[in-house]
Formats: structure tokens, C-alpha cells, sequence
């Protein structure tokens, strides 16, 4: 659009009128305000000769005045900041602090112009003026814009004076806008990234959701996090906790989680499996490798192919077995006892352990290297105590699972949750789980009271998780079995008999060739108590 201005106006008037007007058009892109403020000082420069444009703006963190735009300076003189100043400094700084008009009508001659040697660079020699406008926010300066011209020039320096105010309202505005537009990006990119940490914290949630892994606490998550993101590698990971805080469904889930979630997931808990039991189990023997290997048996290793095996209670195993295990990881063969050919296997291995591996090491009963194999990805399972946020969670979804299996109506009175978050829970999850079994089978109403859970909880306090777990000893077998589920809450004596101990009494018998005292004497328990497991378990009897 061209516009004509009217004959009158003097020649002066038109050249400011025109710059005016293509400031105004350059103002039609507010949003960009670098390139536009930028545009701006090429205008007052090329139209109107007010050359080596800047807007100096304040930095706080340095109390300086900085040149942000500039045009017609030298990029190494703005690098190495020639023209910055402190707020007490020079015309510009004089400009800043008190919001009036600076002109210098010969810079050779003000004293307060400091930065003379670098400006005689660009006036070539000749008198050169330098004039500097406030830029003004509701009449507070904001900003400094400065330019200099021919001192000599026969324009009075009131219409560049004129001109460059309503170049520094444009400027003002431009400021603002760009505030605006930063502060709103930001807030859009902190808000973005919300979202996006939101959206990453449901997916987790389905996810360990779907593996059946309850609760929403930090701690928990941070846990969920770490499995999932290394979950489809093969890197062997180590879950650290305590019993029953979910050891093995975590290895589980990664297992799921990972390429080899159609191949075997082989679990083998190396601290319910005698130690002279442990080597045939896991590597597996030939026929006539020892007396009683009466056929071929595949070790959990080779059942594992392709797949992953999750070796819980990893710092039970004994140290001869843990040179064996590092060699098979090291080589990815394994040698089934008795047998002169070695196998080759491709598993993933994951660890659990309740103890202080690092101080295994250091005692001497957990080999460094074979540590240094495992312990890729430590994870920490957090014992229950330490996300209270999460028991009532779990406690009505174990309550609602207690009724679809005894078909029954119980429920939860409001006192009892707090009943549930202030109790210890040494035995964690599994331990939860338990009491409120027994508290509901125990209880004469389907309300179940914060009274009723104290007085089951009373009862918990008095056991300890020992520290250790010997499985063989006969004290161990023997609450696993003649307690049953009132003992489901004190770990492994009760796992070793739900879900291996049929498996250790038939490998022991088969062993002994069916030597019902030798197997007897070998598990550490009696003669009797071995036929009662027989019996109870429904193991076939051996013939003598
Ligand atoms: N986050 C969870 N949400 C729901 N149930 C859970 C969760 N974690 C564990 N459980 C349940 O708690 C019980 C114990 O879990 P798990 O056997 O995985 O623990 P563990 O640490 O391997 O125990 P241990 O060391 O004694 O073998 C199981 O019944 C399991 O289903």
C-alpha cells in the first residue's frame, strides 16, 4: 500500500513520517520481537542515518546493562560486551537510572561518555553525537535506546530526540509481547512436561497394574520405573527387599515386560532347596551321574532357554554352585552333572535377595565377581512400611479377593485403616495379605474393626523375620507344615512348602534311591515327619 502525503509537509517531516510508517509495518509482526525490534534499528539507520542502533536491557544477575539488539556493531565488540555497563555507568546508565533524554552532541567532548575509543571506530573521525531515550514502562525505564549520528548534521537533534521516543514505545511494546510469548512458552513447556510426566506415570500405573503390582506411592514407582526401562534388555537385574514386598512379581513383570515373554519364566528360590539338591536343579544331571539319578533330569538353567530365570534368595547359594553359575554366564554353557558335553543356553537372569549382598561379599561368603555380574540393575523394593499411602489400596483389594474366594461380604470399618498404616508389617505384603485372612475368617461380623485387626495384630508382634533362613533345619519345615496359613506370613517356611517342598522330597528320594531315612536324615527332619509330607503332599509312595 503506498500512501501519498500531503504537499505541505516539509521534506523533514516526510522522511520522519516514512519511517514512522515503516516502523508501524514492521510492527505487524509483533510476535517475532528480536527480528522486529532488529528491523527497526536498520530503519532509523538506513532512512534517517541514526546509526549503530542498541537496546540496552538490564541483567539483574550481573546488575549491568546489556546490549541484547544492536544493529550496525560489530559482533566481536557485542561479544566481548564493550558496550555493557554497569547500571552507574555512562550516558546510558545515567539514561536508565533516571528515565530522561541523554545527548551527547560531541562525544569527544563529554566526559561521561565512556566508551568513546570503540564509537570513534564508526564515526571515522568527524564529530559524532550520541542520543539516548528511556524505554518506558508505565513511566519506569525498562530499557535504554541509544544511536548515534553526525554530530555536524545540519537536523536538529529535537526530531531525532522525537523520532527515536516513538521508536522506544514501539520497542516497550515489543518487550512486553516477547515477555509474554516467553513466559507463556514456558509455562506451556512446564506444563507440557506435566503432562507428559502424568501420562508416563499412568502408563507405568497400567503396566504394573496389569501385572497385578498394586500401589501408587513414590517409592513404588520409582521401582515400577526402574524395571520397565530396562526391562526389554537383557540387563541382569537384582531386587532388593525384604520378604514379601514383591520380590518375585517384579521378576515377573520384567519378564512380561520383556522380548522373551513367550519363552519360560523359571523361578527357583536357592534358599528352600538343600544345598546338596541346589546343583542338580539348577544345572541338571545325567542318568548314573549319582546314585539315584535313576533318568535324565533337565536343570532349571536349560529349562530357562530363551527365556528368563529368576534365581530368588540369591545369597543363600552356596559358593561352589555360585563359580559353577558364573560360569555358565560367562560362557552361556552349562554342564549337566555327569555329563561330558556342555550345553549351550541363552536366558536371562534376574536375582532377588532380602540380605546385604555388598556384605556377603565382604564376609566372604558371596563371590565379588559373580556380585559384579548380577548386580547390573539393583532395584529397591520398598518394605510396606515406607509407603503407608498404598495399604489401604492393597488391603481392599486383598478383601475383595478373600470374599470372591470364601464368598462372603466382609468390609473394612474406617477405623481400621489407620490400624493397617500404623503397623509395622515386617512380613510386608504377604504378611497383609495373611492377617487380614485370618482376622476376616476369625471375625463373628462382616465388619471387620480397627479392634479386631489390633487384636490380630497384637498376635504378629511378638515373631521376628529371622535374619537368616535355614531351610534345612527341622525346626523351619516343621512350622511350614504343622502351622500351614497361620505361618504364611513369616516368608519362605511356608513358600518352601507350598511350592517346592513335594519337588525337594521327590528329588531327595529319588537321590537316595528311594532311602526314605537317608532322604529323612539329608533334609534334616525325622523319619515320621518325612512320611507325614509324603502323605500330605500326596507324593507317590516310594517303593522300598
Ligand atoms: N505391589 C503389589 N501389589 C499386590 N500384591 C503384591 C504386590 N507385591 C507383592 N504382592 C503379593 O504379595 C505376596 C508376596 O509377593 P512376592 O512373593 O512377589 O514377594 P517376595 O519379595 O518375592 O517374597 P519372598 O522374598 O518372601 O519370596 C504375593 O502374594 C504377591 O502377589
Amino acid at each position: 500500500m503506498t500512501i501519498s502525503l500531503p504537499e505541505r509537509m516539509s521534506q523533514q517531516m516526510k522522511r520522519e513520517l516514512v519511517v514512522i510508517l515503516e516502523m508501524a509495518k514492521l510492527m505487524e509482526k509483533p510476535l517475532d520481537a528480536p527480528r522486529t525490534i532488529q528491523g527497526l534499528l536498520r530503519l532509523l539507520s538506513q532512512l534517517y542515518g541514526l546509526n549503530c542502533g542498541r537496546v540496552s536491557l538490564p541483567d539483574a544477575a550481573t546488575s549491568t546493562l546489556q546490549v541484547r539488539y544492536s544493529y550496525g556493531l560489530s559482533p566481536e565488540d557485542l561479544k566481548a560486551g564493550r558496550f555493557n555497563l554497569n547500571f552507574n555507568e555512562g550516558v546510558t546508565g545515567y539514561v536508565m537510572r533516571t528515565g530522561s533524554i541523554g545527548l551527547v552532541p560531541d562525544v569527544d567532548k563529554e566526559p561521561l561518555f565512556i566508551h568513546r575509543i570503540t564509537e570513534l571506530s564508526h564515526h571515522g573521525g568527524g564529530r559524532m553525537a550520541f542520543i539516548a531515550v528511556p524505554i518506558l514502562e508505565s513511566g519506569t525505564p525498562i530499557g535504554v535506546l541509544s544511536v548515534q549520528r553526525e554530530g555536524l548534521h545540519e537536523r536538529p537533534f529535537d526530531n531525532d530526540i522525537s523520532l527515536l521516543r516513538v521508536a522506544a514505545a514501539m520497542i516497550g511494546q515489543l518487550l512486553r509481547i516477547h515477555k509474554f510469548v516467553v513466559e507463556q512458552t514456558a509455562h506451556l513447556v512446564k506444563e507440557n512436561q506435566n503432562l507428559r510426566h502424568s501420562i508416563a506415570v499412568e502408563g507405568m500405573l497400567k503396566q504394573s497394574l496389569a501385572h497385578g503390582i498394586l500401589g501408587t506411592s513414590q517409592s513404588l514407582m520409582d521401582a515400577v520405573r526402574s524395571t520397565i526401562q530396562v526391562a526389554r534388555s537383557d540387563a541382569p537385574v537384582m531386587l532388593l527387599g525384604e520378604s514379601g514386598t514383591g520380590k518375585e512379581k517384579f521378576a515377573r513383570m520384567i519378564h512380561q515386560q520383556s522380548d522373551r515373554r513367550e519363552k519360560p519364566f523359571i523361578c527357583i528360590n536357592c534358599a528352600a532347596i538343600p544345598a546338596e539338591l541346589l546343583e542338580s536343579e539348577l544345572f541338571g544331571h545325567v542318568k548314573g551321574a549319582f546314585t539315584g539319578a535313576s533318568q535324565n533330569k533337565l536343570g532349571k538353567i536349560i529349562q530357562a532357554e530363551g527365556g528368563t530365570l529368576f534365581l530368588d534368595e540369591i545369597g543363600d547359594m552356596p559358593l561352589a554352585l555360585q563359580s559353577k553359575l558364573l560360569r555358565v554366564l560367562q560362557e552361556k554353557k552349562v554342564d549337566p552333572i555327569g555329563s561330558m558335553q556342555s550345553v549351550p543356553v541363552d536366558f536371562r537372569v534376574i536375582t532377588a535377595t532380602h540380605v546385604n549382598l555388598q556384605e556377603s561379599v565382604n564376609q566372604g561368603s558371596f563371590r565379588l565377581d559373580l556380585f559384579y555380574r548380577l548386580h547390573v540393575v539393583p532395584v529397591h523394593l520398598p518394605p510396606l512400611r515406607e509407603r503407608q499411602e498404598d495399604i489401604k489400596q492393597l488391603a481392599l483389594h486383598f478383601l475383595n479377593e478373600l470374599n470372591h474366594h470364601y464368598e462372603r461380604n466382609w468390609s473394612l470399618a474406617g477405623d481400621a485403616f489407620a490400624v493397617l498404616e500404623h503397623f509395622d508389617w515386617p512380613g510386608n505384603i504377604r504378611q497383609l495379605q495373611n492377617v487380614l485372612e485370618r482376622t476376616a475368617l476369625t471375625s463373628d461380623e462382616d465388619l471387620i474393626t480397627g479392634d479386631k485387626l489390633r487384636q490380630s495384630l497384637a498376635k504378629e508382634s511378638s515373631i521376628h523375620i529371622p535374619q537368616r533362613h535355614a531351610s534345612t533345619t527341622p525346626a523351619s519345615v516343621d512350622v511350614a507344615v504343622s502351622t500351614g496359613a497361620e505361618n504364611r506370613a513369616y516368608g519362605r517356611s511356608y513358600n518352601w512348602v507350598q511350592q517346592d517342598e513335594a519337588e525337594t522330597i521327590r528329588a531327595m528320594l529319588a537321590l537316595t534311591n528311594n532311602n526314605q531315612s537317608e532322604a529323612a536324615r539329608r533334609l534334616n527332619i525325622s523319619l515320621r515327619q518325612l512320611r507325614y509330607r509324603v502323605d500330605k503332599l500326596g507324593i507317590e509312595r516310594p517303593r522300598p
